[in-house]
């Protein structure tokens, strides 16, 4: 069966300006993101791989070009209409978490589905499915700083996953978690999209982009490179990660 594209970027360009100074990040780069994928984007850092994910994503404008989420262009949405957008349809997960430090895990998972208006049973009820999902049903009364890291990243997960996200983006999930920690959430990640859940996810490590369906490349801002796999069997890891290694080291 034939792909579908939920997310295409044509021509996306992002410049930034420091001073007199002008930065191009992104420049004249086209992908498509597969429906029920798990995509991974590496490159090197600075290649423009956050910057890439916060436009396709919404979460920043563009400086040319266009994206288009499930054939619609999003990239002309006034701030209002963006913010409805990244609240309903999309979910995000960050390296650095960003919990709300005052606010227990429950009410942090809760907290997006309140904003966008659900019923507050429904929301509570997802919550706690969530919470039971990811290990940590009994920690709904806690605040953040009395749980691990990456337990706090489990909560991040349930909290990106509160209001039914078509395509979650997740920048470096791993990237502040120990070994132990990072593969657990690799696992939730990966079971998610095993469910049809579409991922969309950043990262340096090469065992973390193994998970991927498709891997994208990023150098200087451009598409460097494609690679298709399939849905992740532990068994093809050795094969993954020297076909990456490849990639990313330019020996491909
Ligand atoms: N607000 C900004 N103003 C000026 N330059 C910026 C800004 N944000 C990012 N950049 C530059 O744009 C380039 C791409 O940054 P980006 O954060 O997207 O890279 P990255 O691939 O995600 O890097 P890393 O892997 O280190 O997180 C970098 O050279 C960065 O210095």
């Amino acid at each position: 069966m034939k792909k579908q594209a939920i997310i295409e970027a044509v021509n996306l360009c992002k410049t930034y300006s420091a001073g007199s100074e002008q930065f191009h990040a992104i420049r004249n780069l086209s992908l498509e993101i597969y429906e029920g994928d798990f995509t991974v984007i590496m490159g090197n850092s600075g290649s423009g791989k956050s910057t890439l994910l916060y436009m396709l994503s919404g979460l920043d404008t563009v400086t040319a070009g266009e994206v288009h989420f499930r054939g619609e262009r999003i990239d002309v949405f006034n701030e209002k209409k963006m913010a409805d957008f990244r609240a309903k349809r999309i979910g995000y997960i960050y390296q650095s978490i960003n919990l709300v430090p005052d606010l227990t895990l429950f009410e942090n998972i809760t907290l997006p589905g309140h904003i966008s208006g659900n019923l507050p049973k429904e929301v509570k009820g997802k919550a706690e499915t969530l919470m039971s999902a990811m290990g940590i049903g009994d920690l709904r009364g806690r605040l953040p700083f009395q749980t691990s890291g990456g337990q706090q990243q489990r909560a991040a997960i349930a909290r990106a996953l509160i209001n039914a996200p078509e395509v979650v983006f997740a920048d470096e999930p791993t990237g502040s978690l120990n070994y132990e920690h990072g593969v657990a959430v690799l696992n939730i990640l990966t079971e998610l999209n095993r469910k049809g859940q579409s991922v969309v996810m950043v990262t340096h490590d090469i065992q973390a982009a193994c998970r991927a369906d498709r891997l994208i490349f990023i150098r200087d801002g451009q598409v460097g490179g494609v690679l298709e796999f399939g849905k992740f069997d532990e068994r093809d890891m050795q094969t993954r990660e020297s076909v990456i290694f490849s990639l990313v080291s330019g020996k491909g």
